[in-house]
């Protein structure tokens, strides 16, 4: 009787065999519901055999194979088994989070039905033309009118009143728009490229359909999207997909509707975590078929199976949410890029500030380089200037200077934006006359005070409660919120300036998609005067009226511990820089600083990211970092510490012993954040300077971790090229 190989979401490093009378070597690839253990388990046939590895008697019989989709291709499979080797992740958890949930659960997925292309009907006409009486079906038809058609139903769906969808089909306001009338006009208008736009777009089709790894450095404003679309409208024209990542859910409403203009006849699927489990399979299934021709995602997109892939699209390549950090810790980024190899296609990195591992590689030739060093549309990168706040009396954090700024801004009808990466209203609540402060009890960090909703929340775990109207410890009345976070200087820009509007923009005013999408139609709108947002608003956003950035508390950045923490500030800080004077109005930004002359600032006032990374690499060449270095984190947790750097302790012992030349063993420590719900964490840190060399020795070092005995409670993972040491 056949054997099936199945992969399973278990924290094991093997694949476990079932026995499947009726699979054939045809069931490779597909989603499978078997029992384990006491329970049932879904998992991913990887392959079919025809003898087992233990005795066949001792095999159970696999409960149900999925086989409504069809099979996940060899080169996923190839995929998939790549990130598992390489991050040294069991190969079912890889699957696990590689594959949509409810594809996974082998349950029925309706998984091609239609999203089809809508267009507007004659009844649509009629009924716009007409003075009806208002409902949700018309202010929804309305809102579509705005729009040039077609709208995929899932899109129309997704809208404000989307419910209403069907209403609107039923009465024949919107009806299917067959592609082939629309194909005539398949692209929506362009604008003329640049002449730095052309050249990169040039250069890239030239190289040819193969594999090439290019960096698309361009300044923030410098139109790297319309190149992507370039690039996307020639893989499409040769009937091929496109993978297109961003980093951030956050920005996919903004791109999709572009992408979706551009190209009105293609069919474009996004998938996210935010989507629901139908739309998400439904997006998967639809890449796997090959019938979406543009996949648009955040990380967990690189996992889509794309039988006609041509090109893949990396947005701001730099990205930390690139990386995941919990689970299996890949990064989407590299992953893109072992892709395009695997696939044969090239990929393009674009970035205004990139990570500094790829910038290297661009200098070194790895990767192919083009610069775009102008904006596309306003005439100058914005002013950058300092504002030096030793000795100056501020204002909740205001200086004197930022705030005439602001005042112009106002009085010319333009729009500013103060920028602070603490959401909330203070980091902590203390008490003045006994020192208490408000800690997480299950954290090493503060609760923050959040005024809006009068709670304290702690943003690491998420627990909160009331705020106290006295010393929890002493009975002091007079406690005060310590320090500034968006929420308190909202409440200051509203008192400075009561004729202006304020908008907060963070991850507390956007909570969902929706609110996300109505704030940034709000600011794109004009309805928003003065916006205090966190680093929510640093990326990649696109409002012409905006020509003030003012940047406060950034020097807290300067001197953390993380190698990675300049790099990420002066990334930080030129993207929300790069918000300013995107139009054709000047821009303008001030950085509130106490360091006006550190050299981090130097270059960011000469927008000379080049320079910058230039200095960053040498510290990190003579200290031994990344990318000088090849690096792997093992974290382990437990609720006593002794447990976690006990472990890692026994951990570095089993390293010694089979440790290759070359292969540095660092002490067991606890990390710099030791508590985090209710858990203690520590980390073991290895290092090489050859990537072969670490690899070679985590793949035994891994496999024997799994056969130890560990403390009850405790967890650990390995973290590869991990982003925090
Ligand atoms: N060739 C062009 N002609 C006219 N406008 C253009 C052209 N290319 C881009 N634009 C416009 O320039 C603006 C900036 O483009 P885009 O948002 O793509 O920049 P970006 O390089 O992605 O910047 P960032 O890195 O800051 O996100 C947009 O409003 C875009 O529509
Ligand atoms: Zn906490």
């Amino acid at each position: 009787m056949p054997i099936v190989r199945v992969a399973l979401p278990v924290p094991l490093p093997q694949v476990f065999d079932y026995l499947a009378s009726d699979a054939s070597a045809e069931d490779v690839g597909r989603c499978v519901k078997v029992p384990f253990g006491r329970g049932e388990r879904n998992g991913l046939i990887v392959a079919v055999a025809s003898e087992a590895d233990v005795e066949v008697a001792r095999l159970k019989p696999v409960h149900h194979i999925q086989r409504d989709v069809p099979p996940l291709p060899g080169d996923w499979l190839a995929l998939v088994s790549f990130v598992s080797r390489y991050y040294h992740a069991p190969l079912g958890e890889v699957v696990a989070l590689a594959l949509p949930p409810g594809l996974r659960r082998a349950d029925g997925v309706s998984g091609d039905d239609a999203d089809p292309l809508l267009a507007l009907g004659a009844a649509g006409s009629e009924a716009l033309r007409a003075a009806r009486r208002p409902s949700k079906a018309l202010a929804l038809l309305q809102a579509l009118a705005q729009d040039t058609p077609p709208w995929r139903r899932s899109a129309v769906r997704e809208r404000e009143g989307g419910e209403a969808v069907g209403d609107l089909l039923r009465r024949g306001w919107l009806v299917e728009a067959a592609i082939g009338d629309l194909r005539r006009d398949a692209t929506g208008p362009q604008p003329e490229l640049t002449a730095e736009q052309g050249e990169a777009v040039n250069a890239i089709l030239d190289a040819g359909p193969g594999f090439r790894a290019w960096l698309l450095h361009g300044v923030t404003g410098s139109g790297k999207t319309e190149v992507y679309l370039r690039l996307a409208a020639n893989a499409l024209a040769q009937g091929k997909q496109v993978l297109m990542l961003v980093p951030e859910i956050a920005l996919t409403p903004q791109l999709e509707r572009r992408v979706a203009q551009r190209f009105a006849a293609a069919n474009v699927v996004s998938l996210h975590s935010g989507l629901a489990d139908g739309a998400r399979s439904r997006g998967f299934v639809q890449a796997l078929s090959g019938h979406a021709d543009i996949v648009l995602g955040t990380r967990l997109a690189v996992f889509a199976p794309l039988p006609r892939l041509g090109l893949i699209l990396v947005d701001e390549e730099h990205d930390a949410s690139y990386k995941q950090q919990e689970g299996v810790r890949y990064s989407a980024r590299d992953v893109a890029v072992w892709r395009a190899r695997q696939g044969d296609v090239p990929v393009v990195l674009g970035s205004a500030t990139p990570s500094l591992e790829t910038w290297y590689h661009a200098r070194n030739d790895r990767y192919a380089l083009q610069v775009l060093n102008q904006r596309a549309v306003a005439a100058t990168m914005p002013a950058v200037r300092c504002i030096d706040v030793r000795r100056l009396k501020l204002d909740e954090g205001l200086s004197p200077g930022l705030k005439a700024a602001i005042e112009q801004r106002l009085a010319r009808g333009e729009q500013s934006l103060v920028f602070l990466n603490r959401r909330g209203y203070a980091p902590v609540l203390s008490c003045p006359s006994c020192g208490w402060v408000s800690r997480c009890p299950h954290c090493s960090a503060n609760l923050v005070v959040h005024l809006v909703d009068r709670r304290l929340r702690c943003h690491h775990c998420g627990c909160d409660g009331g705020i106290p109207h006295a010393c929890p410890s002493c009975g002091n009345q007079d406690i005060q919120p310590f320090g500034r976070g968006t929420q308190r200087i909202e409440a200051r820009l509203a008192e400075l300036f009561p004729q202006a509007r304020v908008l907060r923009v963070d991850r507390d005013a956007a909570r969902t998609r929706k609110q996300w999408e109505s704030l940034l139609a709000t600011i794109a709108d004009g309805g928003a005067d003065i916006l205090v947002g966190t680093q929510m608003m640093a990326k990649g956003h696109d409002f012409p009226k905006l020509t003030l950035v003012g940047v406060i508390g950034a020097d807290a950045s300067l001197h953390a511990a993380d190698f990675r923490a300049p790099e990420r500030l002066f990334q930080q800080l030129m993207q929300v820089g790069g918000r300013a004077g995107r139009g054709t109005l000047p821009g303008e930004v001030l950085i509130q600083t106490e360091y006006p002359a550190h050299p981090l600032y130097l270059h960011l006032a000469r927008h000379d990211f080049d320079a910058f990374a230039r200095m960053e690499l040498a510290e990190r060449r003579s200290a031994g970092f990344p990318p000088f270095t090849y690096q792997a984190m093992l974290r382990a947790d437990a609720p006593a510490l002794d447990d976690a750097v006990e472990f890692l302790r026994h951990a570095r012992r089993l390293a010694e012993e089979r440790a290759p030349e070359g292969l540095r063993i660092y002490d067991p420590v606890p990390m710099r954040m030791t508590r985090l719900a209710r858990r203690e964490r520590a980390q073991l840190l290895l290092e090489a300077d050859q990537r072969g060399v670490l690899q070679g020795f985590l793949a035994d070092w891994v496999a024997l971790l799994y056969r130890q005995r560990t403390a009850r409670e405790l967890r650990w993972q390995l973290d590869v090229d991990p982003l925090e040491v």
